[in-house]
């Protein structure tokens, strides 16, 4: 395949297909994310993949918190876009080959994307996925601040995201890639529903399978300063750092509400109807199941 065919326009510039998946114009190009399949995996790397909106941050602080005990007890002021930087969107120029392990890096992208070595079984990858009704109005709210999409109205974006031609791509191939590739890597999965229901045991669980051992009580911090409160008011952790070239701080916030089900806030029944209409038979397949 060439590059202007593996390269397509959306409906508008914002975004560009490679691959199958779909990137924001302005903050990667498709060279960069051909290079990413030899980005040299090392067995202590973990990678936090998710489909936007899916609970990146939330994770990406979890992560931290686990790893950083000055960011545990608040003696660390280090943004976690800095400690945990995106790969496939490194808008802070990480040279991520001069980087001391454990890496800690984040990735919204689809499984055939990512680095070679993930793909076999190098590195540890931690899977977040959200319902992904709820995924949808998030990103509805998000793309009204980010300065890098295009702001439509909801039945519009909604019509997008059924066809896949949102950041990532379809939220079906992504999660469905991911989870029927899962042998080749060594994987975790979660849901956002899990971690809101019982935060203390998606913790536990994420220590479990990076092999960190932490005491009761760093536990217990962990959860504290992870809570949706707590983090919106944690300038390390709310993103409202973001350079200002990228979203409209005025407009909105990347901790917004943090709840499960504000679907039923915004769409109507007729426009649940036609998301299931269209997502139901592949969901159905998927070994996860969203409630509500
Ligand atoms: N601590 C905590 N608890 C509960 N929910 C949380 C938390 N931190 C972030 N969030 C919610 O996650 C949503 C943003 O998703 P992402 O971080 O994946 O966004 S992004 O892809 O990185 O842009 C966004 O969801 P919505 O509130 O529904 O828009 C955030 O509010």
């Amino acid at each position: 395949m060439n590059r202007s065919q593996a390269m397509e326009t959306t409906d508008n510039s914002h975004l560009f297909e490679y691959k199958g998946a779909y990137f924001i114009t302005d903050l990667v190009t498709p060279d960069y994310l051909d290079s990413l399949q030899d980005f040299e995996i090392r067995d202590s790397d973990v990678f936090l993949v998710t489909y936007p909106k899916s609970g990146t941050v939330w994770t990406q602080n979890i992560l931290n918190l686990i790893y950083y005990e000055g960011h545990r007890n608040g003696t660390e002021q280090v943004y976690l876009m800095d400690r945990m930087p995106w790969v496939e969107y490194n808008f802070r120029n990480v040279d991520f080959a001069k980087r001391e392990s454990p890496r800690l890096i984040a990735s919204h992208l689809p499984y055939h994307l990512v680095p070679k070595g993930l793909r076999s079984g190098r590195g540890k990858v931690i899977y977040v996925l959200r319902n992904p009704k709820d995924v949808l109005v998030s990103y509805y709210h998000f793309s009204k601040y980010s300065r890098k999409l295009e702001e439509l109205d909801f039945e519009d974006l909604m019509e997008r995201f059924l066809a896949g031609k949102v950041i990532a791509g379809l939220w079906l191939d992504h999660v469905e890639g991911w989870s029927t590739h899962r042998d080749d890597f060594n994987i975790l999965f979660l849901t956002y529903e899990e971690m809101k229901k019982d935060l203390r045991s998606a913790v536990l669980k994420i220590c479990r399978f990076v092999g960190k051992k932490l005491t009761e009580e760093e536990i217990d911090e962990v959860v504290d300063r992870a809570t949706f409160d707590k983090m919106s008011k944690d300038r390390r952790a709310n993103y409202e750092n973001l350079s200002s070239d990228l979203v409209d701080h005025t407009k909105g916030r990347f901790l917004r509400k943090g709840i499960v089900g504000d679907w039923k806030n915004t769409m109507t029944v007729a426009q649940s109807e036609r998301f299931d209409h269209v997502f139901k038979k592949r969901m159905q397949k998927l070994p996860f199941k969203f409630y509500e």
